[in-house]
């Protein structure tokens, strides 16, 4: 099955008098890996949910492959898009197996295989009959990415996934997620607050502010000072942090 495409058409959310999501209007190609970068509160979060539908949209639409995700059901529509957000709350009376098999069970699909979904998201096979609560915060994620493709996504969302890590499991975490989307061929989107990290794994990276999409650059593009005031203003700190590196590497040599 080939990755998807995602269209933005027109879509406004408001909550009250909160314009949490400003018309925005946005083509994703099958295959890409993009993430959603900007402050706290720009949107990033409601933007994502109105692809599973977990909010939906006051005004326009989202298409998966150029069909309106309102068009079904909810439920079948979640089944097939993995979605993986910080603090994800695993079954804490399931095993890891069964908090992996879980998804296809429910869809009535042919049973997960869990030593090779293990496999593809780093862990040992003898976490299979763990509780989650004997793992660690990065296991635990790492089960969540297991049990998000389990039924065979092809789209990906991951709502700072990645956030409450350390930054070496962050990191070896992010490697492993970039691969799995190379490897599955997955439409990835990624929401972060941390520029290197979205420089460093996306094709493509969308700021958001106040609700609207404010840049859309190539991270070649940004660091080469593209994108506009507003995404060179997030370029502008892990560069600062590498040339305050590089500074304190040249004093020690
Ligand atoms: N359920 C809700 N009810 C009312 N307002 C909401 C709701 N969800 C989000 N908002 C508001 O909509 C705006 C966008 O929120 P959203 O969570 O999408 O931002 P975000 O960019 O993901 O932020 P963060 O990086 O802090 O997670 C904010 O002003 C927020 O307070």
């Amino acid at each position: 099955m080939p990755a998807k495409s995602l269209r933005f058409d027109a879509v406004t959310k408001r909550f009250g008098a909160t314009l949490a999501v400003d018309h925005v209007t946005l083509m994703i190609e099958a295959g890409q890996f993009v993430a959603l970068v900007g402050a706290s509160g720009s949107g990033k979060s409601t933007l994502l949910q109105t692809i599973n539908r977990l909010i939906e949209p006051s005004e326009g639409r989202v298409l998966i492959d150029d069909v309106d995700v309102a068009a079904g059901p909810a439920p079948a529509l979640r089944r097939r898009i993995g979605y993986v957000f910080q603090g994800i709350g695993l079954f804490p009376h399931l095993t890891v197996a069964e908090n992996i098999a879980i998804g296809p069970r429910i869809a009535g699909l042919p049973a997960a295989d869990v030593p090779a979904l293990l496999e593809m998201v780093a862990l040992p096979p003898a976490l299979a009959e763990r509780m989650p609560d004997a793992l660690s915060g990065g296991q635990r994620q790492r089960v969540a990415i297991a049990r998000a493709i389990a039924p065979g996504a092809k789209l990906l969302l991951l709502d700072e996934a990645f956030g409450a890590l350390d930054p070496v499991t962050r990191d070896a975490l992010g490697g492993e997620i970039r691969r799995l989307h190379a490897r599955l061929g997955l439409t990835t989107i990624l929401v972060t607050h941390d520029m290197a990290e979205a420089l460093l794994l996306a094709d493509r990276i969308l700021v958001m502010a106040a609700g609207r999409i404010v840049a859309d650059a190539t991270p070649a593009e940004l660091l080469a000072g593209g994108g506009g005031a507003a995404a060179q203003a997030l370029v502008a700190v892990p560069r600062e942090q590498a040339e305050r590196l590089r500074a304190i590497a040249g004093a020690a040599a």
